[in-house]
């Protein structure tokens, strides 16, 4: 008897931090009825176990483990966000906090890790697709992605546009420590040597610098070819 695998979609978003790249890619799943995969909040999740377990950062294989191990659940929200639940434990706010995300960018040049959570990513790709956000979506994770697009602002746009939502937020920011972070973020993921942060080939790429929301969500929905 052959089995036959039925194609499910996947829509790849990449692109740097600030970019637009959770706020897109919510969108866009809800609109389609896919599932939406945050990357992210696995990266930022290991580093959140590293720092509350103490864990060594160079200590790669406890790292690993420490990916492998993630006791995580991921909830739909209805307004489309998603409540992210570490050890049955709300982490929603701690996954945001500058030390988790200075970690995470750590944790993520870690080759092992990326390795311990290829698994867990690829199996977000469920019926009836796949919105897929992070730095290597399109180039490593889902390398057939039915569509790929890259996500880009200048960083003084991102910095400016993360200061914004962390004052909504009611955090206390720095718009020049914001924008020095992401600075030293981007350059830790381009570099890297495993999955640098790059746009995949054939990727859409957007500026989104003086794009609206709809405005990028329009270009990547005339992109796949749907009308509402
Ligand atoms: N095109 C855009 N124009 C204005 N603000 C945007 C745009 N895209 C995203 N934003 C805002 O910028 C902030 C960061 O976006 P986010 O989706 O968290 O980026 P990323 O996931 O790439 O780090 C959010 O407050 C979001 O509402
Ligand atoms: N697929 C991915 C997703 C995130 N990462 C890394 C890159 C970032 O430094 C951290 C956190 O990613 P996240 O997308 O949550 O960060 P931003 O919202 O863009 O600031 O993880 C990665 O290496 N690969």
């Amino acid at each position: 008897m052959t089995e036959t695998h039925e194609h499910i979609p996947v829509i790849a978003i990449d692109g740097p931090s600030g970019s637009g790249k959770g706020t897109i890619s919510q969108i866009l799943a809800t609109k389609l009825g896919y599932h939406l995969l945050d990357s992210g909040a696995l990266y930022r999740l290991t580093a959140l176990s590293v720092i509350e377990q103490g864990i060594d950062p160079d200590n790669t294989e406890a790292v690993a483990k420490a990916a492998l191990n993630l006791d995580v659940v991921f909830e739909p929200q209805l307004d489309g966000e998603q409540k992210v639940l570490l050890n049955a434990q709300d982490v929603g706010v701690k996954l945001r906090l500058d030390e988790t995300s200075a970690m995470a960018s750590k944790v993520a040049a870690i080759p092992a890790v990326r390795e311990a959570l290829l698994t867990r990513q690829r199996k977000f790709r469920e019926k009836p697709g796949l919105v897929a956000d992070g730095r290597d979506m399109g180039t490593v994770v889902f390398t057939d992605a039915d569509y790929k697009v890259f996500l880009t602002a200048s960083p003084e746009i991102r910095a400016e546009r993360r200061h914004k939502q962390l004052i909504e937020k009611g955090v206390d920011a720095n718009i020049s420590h914001l924008l020095k972070s992401i600075i030293d973020r981007d350059e830790r993921d381009r570099t890297r040597t495993v999955a640098p942060l790059v746009p995949a080939e054939g990727a859409f790429v957007i500026d989104s610098s003086h794009l609206s929301i709809d405005e990028v969500v329009q270009q990547i929905l005339d992109f796949i070819g749907f009308s509402e």
